[in-house]
């Protein structure tokens, strides 16, 4: 004979107050991306809103996460799953979240030569549910290169000062104009760069039938033109040095260009772009914030 278990949970608390979530955070999933397995981390919970109970059933939440690892990750499968942790715990929540953390893995190819590396993406995913209403966010980091256009400018005015001192008074030869231009006695000053970084904090379209993450990030990256790159030889690192001379960036550039490419993506209802700049002039960061909310 089975002895009866004692059910903590399903007992009343002398302390009744409701409480505004309880679950468990860091749960090891996996999910289901573009038809490839990829591995997150979970923080999945509900609202205690029944003051007398005692807890929640967490094993009621793990258990439905199961349906993370079979079908691809979709705002429609997040709707189904927070409906079944609400359904799991009737009387006792209204309210139910998840977060996912993963790391996206994609191919890029480089600039100009046939090779191509892998860069990873750091996700996260909010959604969460009241009164059947869906609120998804996706936070996304997209790492990049900004050259200063002020530095830019700064040392374009060095070299025409230095054009001016070889060249005075002297007749012009295109050959010995060339080679000036060549060495580094003629070209003076370059402008400093910067390894940046886009921090997308986007409101999703609850009703969008799929995460469009790579059409995402790729249009974002497009808007700033000067993506960090994997796989690189000379050819490659000559056309990075080409897209950050034609795409000069101050923090405030960076910000208002994902503002403009965020505002033509139809899945996207809502963001917060912050931008830093990880000065090499200064110790200290650049930043640049935006916020759009669809009315
Ligand atoms: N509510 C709650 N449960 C916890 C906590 N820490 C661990 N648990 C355990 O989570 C386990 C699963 O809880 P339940 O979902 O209530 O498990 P169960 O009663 O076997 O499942 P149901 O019959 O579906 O309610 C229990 O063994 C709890 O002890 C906590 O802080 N709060």
């Amino acid at each position: 004979m089975t002895a009866l278990l004692p059910d903590i949970a399903c007992q009343t608390t002398r302390l009744p107050i409701p409480l505004d979530w309880v679950g468990m955070q860091g749960i090891a999933v996996p999910l289901r991306i573009a038809g490839e397995r990829v591995a997150a981390y979970a923080d999945a919970g509900v609202s205690l809103d029944e003051a007398d109970a005692r807890g929640i059933h967490m094993s009621r939440l793990y258990l439905a996460l199961e349906a993370l690892a079979d079908a691809e990750l979709s705002p429609a499968l997040l709707h189904a799953l927070l409906r079944q942790f609400l359904r799991s715990h009737a009387q006792l929540s209204r309210r139910a979240s998840l977060t996912l953390r993963f790391e996206l893995l994609l191919r890029r190819p480089a600039l100009v030569s046939p090779l191509s590396g892998w860069k990873r993406y750091a996700c996260e995913i909010h959604a969460q549910l009241e009164d059947d209403a869906l609120h998804l966010e996706l936070h996304l980091n997209l790492p990049y290169s900004s050259t200063c256009p002020c530095s830019a400018a700064l040392a374009r005015q060095l070299i025409q000062e230095r054009f001016d001192a070889d060249f005075a008074d002297r007749p012009l030869k295109a050959s010995e104009v060339r080679a000036w231009l060549g060495s580094p006695q003629g070209i003076v000053a370059t402008p400093h760069s910067q390894r940046s970084e886009a921090q997308l904090n986007l409101r999703l379209d609850p009703t969008a039938p799929t995460f469009a993450f790579s059409e995402l990030i790729d249009h974002a990256e497009d808007a700033l033109g000067t993506a960090v790159q994997t796989a690189v030889k000379r050819a490659d690192e000559q056309a990075f040095a080409l897209a950050n001379g034609q795409n000069l960036m101050f923090c405030e550039d960076a910000a208002r260009r994902l503002h403009r490419a965020l505002l033509q993506r139809e899945e996207v209802s809502g963001f917060e772009v912050r931008v830093v700049h990880a000065e090499s002039l200064h110790a200290h960061d650049a930043v640049a914030v935006s916020r759009w909310v669809r009315d």
